[in-house]
């Protein structure tokens, strides 16, 4: 038994299945998986996470199994999402003793067959509002038991079952990316590495890959200041947390300081800072004048909070909550001599972290969001000193984003000119190992002097 599912089997399942089902529910009703997670009970949460994770990377499957047994929805929302959530585990269950010997992926939760089924029953009977449906549960499980390998040939058809994202998503993929579009779908359902980034002023990627290894914690190094953790863990379990020696930040997100490579004295703007992972990135890369900007008070101030932890709160270093667009609002006129604009966006490239994002998504968003990166970054870039440079990113990767974006922003303003930028990073597995990287896009723009 992989050992999530014998941590998970000391607590009880109909209560982390009840748990679980509030998620599902919450991301049906347009609420983010996170929020949900953060209100379920400290006992629960690990392993409600665990299986809603699980159920939100089947949930195109079994919404589809769903609608083809059950022939009258009930009208309680909690009821439908418990179903959903057992459903993805009894599919899980068969796909485990099908396999036999050959072990599921550590992070997916697998329980016996019989257990899925009594504890998802157990765990309606045990609720007012659902006691009514308890048979209809019992009798859709039995029956998926029963006739599984057709219902799922069938539904399989359906390319939001086959894919578990949503059919205007998987069209988006399929026009950008005709060549991988399906390498992406899969690697979007692999959960990503933990990496850290080793704040250089207080430690170094040595003396922290032999903390780890003390706590008998297995790393690699990346690059100059990465480490990827063997096995992701709580940021509490990992030494040298609360002394600032490291942030969690992914490999793709820590490539934004090195492409600004700011000399100390500069004057930097980090337009979108919250919660701060570039900001301190910037900050422990050189002593440079930085002012950091976010739209959002309550995400600023876990900036501030990481700035603290990290000891990088120093003079010269400004929070302000504004809306970068509005210059008016916070700009004095002395020009930065460099801008980072890491925009806000759909965070399509981070669903392997985030796997709700998809269901979270609408498609009139993707060309909603490009509006608003436009409008902030041709504001931002009015704050940039001749012979400046601006660095645009988003971890999105959708091109509407990333290149057109880029594409479009040269057009616009004839002073600026491109500078050498990885461009679209996709996060796609590497010989059967999952990619290192986030999802993300990179765009460097000179200002001539
Ligand atoms: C992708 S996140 C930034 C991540 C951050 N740079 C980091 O590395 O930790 C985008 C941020 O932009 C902020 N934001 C959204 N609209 C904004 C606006 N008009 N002006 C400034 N910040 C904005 C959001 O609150 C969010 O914190």
């Amino acid at each position: 038994m992989p050992e999530s599912s014998s941590k998970l089997s000391r607590i009880s399942l109909s209560d982390t299945m009840l748990s679980s089902a509030h998620n599902v529910d919450a991301v049906l009703s347009g609420s983010s998986l996170s929020d949900s997670l953060a209100a379920t009970p400290g006992e629960l949460r690990a392993a409600s996470q665990a299986i809603s994770f699980h159920v939100m990377r089947r949930l195109g499957l079994v919404r589809a199994v769903s609608g083809m047994l059950v022939e009258r929805t009930p009208p309680y929302p909690l009821f439908n999402a418990l179903l959903l959530v057992a459903l993805a585990l009894l599919d899980t269950a068969c796909q485990a003793l099908a396999q036999a010997g050959e072990p599921l992926r550590r992070d997916i939760p697998v329980y016996a067959v019989h257990t899925v089924v009594d504890q998802a029953v157990e765990a309606a009977a045990g609720h007012r509002k659902m006691r009514t449906y308890k048979g209809l549960l019992n009798g859709t499980l039995r029956r998926f038991l029963r006739e599984r390998e057709a219902i799922l040939a069938q539904v399989l058809q359906q390319p939001e079952a086959r894919w578990n994202h949503p059919a205007w998503w998987i069209k988006q993929l399929q026009h950008a990316y005709p060549q991988e579009w399906e390498r992406l779908l899969e690697a979007a359902d692999q959960p990503g590495p933990m990496t850290l980034r080793i704040n250089l002023r207080r430690s170094s990627q040595a003396a922290m890959q032999e903390a780890l290894e003390a706590a008998g914690l297995e790393s690699q190094p990346l690059g100059e200041a990465g480490l990827v953790l063997g096995h992701p863990r709580p940021v509490q379990q990992i030494p040298g947390f609360a002394q600032g020696w490291w942030s969690v930040q992914d490999a793709s997100a820590q490539q934004a300081a090195g492409l600004i490579d700011p000399k100390p004295g500069m004057r930097v703007l980090d337009a979108c800072a919250a919660p701060g992972g570039k900001t301190a990135h910037l900050l422990e890369w050189a002593d440079v004048q930085l002012q950091a900007l976010d739209a959002d008070a309550g995400r600023l101030e876990r900036v501030e909070q990481n700035l603290q932890r990290l000891g990088l709160m120093r003079p010269g270093v400004t929070l302000h909550c504004a809306d970068a667009a509005d210059l008016d609002s916070w700009w004095d006129g002395r020009g930065f001599d460099a801008v980072l604009a890491d925009v806000p966006c759909t965070a399509s490239g981070i669903v392997r972290r985030h796997p709700d994002i998809r269901w979270l998504r609408r498609e009139a968003d993707v060309a909603k969001t490009a509006g608003l990166q436009r409008k902030i970054v041709d504001a931002l870039w009015k704050t940039v000193s001749p012979g400046g440079c601006l660095l645009y990113s988003s971890c999105s990767i959708f091109p509407q984003e990333g290149e057109r974006q880029a594409e479009q922003f040269l057009k616009r303003h004839a002073e600026a000119s491109r500078l050498p930028a990885p461009g679209q990073i996709l996060p796609l597995a590497d010989a059967g190992r999952i990619s290192l990287y986030d999802g993300f896009f990179y765009a460097l723009f000179a200002k001539s002097p």
